[in-house]
């Protein structure tokens, strides 16, 4: 169920932690991705391919078009109000993506079971109806704070912790605040 806090269809979600390489805003070469919410748990994303996201010469990397879609995916878990990390991503690659090419992604939860939130996603090159040049299917596995508290590397898990934004606190470990 989509919890009654989520954001209203249409709003954007803004980046759940500064850092972070799919959506913050403080990663030079990060993806900033902006990613807004759907009707019932669905995402919509969008992520313009920069020179420092190449693979091949022109071509967007695969493991950043991966990012793309796990950063999309992970997102939804704000609907849900969940705090979830990727357990599998399964990830079809069908069409290269040139340099300059915004990539107009869609995701939605399709099932979930006890702590596994099945979801799926597609990337689609220059515009929402555009061509699909990627997809995936993932597997996300709801998770205690605790997992970011012990396994993250002190000095941001202290900063994020003690940041005196409630929200932006509690987004940065997808919390419910
Ligand atoms: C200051 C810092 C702030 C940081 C703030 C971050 C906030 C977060 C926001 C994220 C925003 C988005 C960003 C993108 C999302 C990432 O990229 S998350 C990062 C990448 N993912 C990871 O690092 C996860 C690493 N893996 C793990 O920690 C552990 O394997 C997991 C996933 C927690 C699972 O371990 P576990 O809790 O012991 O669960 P376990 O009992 O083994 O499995 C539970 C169920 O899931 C199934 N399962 C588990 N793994 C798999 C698998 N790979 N395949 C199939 N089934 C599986 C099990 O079979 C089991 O099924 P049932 O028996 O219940 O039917």
């Amino acid at each position: 169920m989509r919890h009654a806090d989520a954001p209203a269809p249409g709003e954007l979600l803004g980046a759940h932690y500064g850092q972070c390489f799919g959506c913050g805003g403080e990663q030079p070469h990060g993806l900033h991705l902006a990613a807004r919410a759907g009707e019932g748990l669905s995402i919509t994303a969008e992520f313009t391919v920069r020179p420092e996201h190449q693979g091949a010469p022109g071509l967007a990397h695969g493991g950043v078009l991966a990012t793309a879609l796990d950063e999309t995916l992970g997102s939804l878990n704000w609907l849900l109000r969940t705090i979830a990390v990727t357990g599998r991503l399964e990830t079809d690659f069908v069409r290269p993506v040139p340099v300059g090419t915004t990539l107009h992604l869609a995701a939605e939860v399709t099932a979930v079971a006890g702590r596994k939130i099945y979801s799926t996603a597609t990337g689609r090159i220059g515009a929402p109806d555009g061509p699909v040049a990627v997809r995936a299917d993932a597997l996300f596995i709801e998770v205690k704070v605790d997992h970011f508290i012990d396994h993250g590397r002190e000095e941001e898990i202290q900063a994020a912790m003690n940041d005196p934004d409630q929200i932006r606190r509690a987004r940065a470990f997808e919390v419910n605040p």
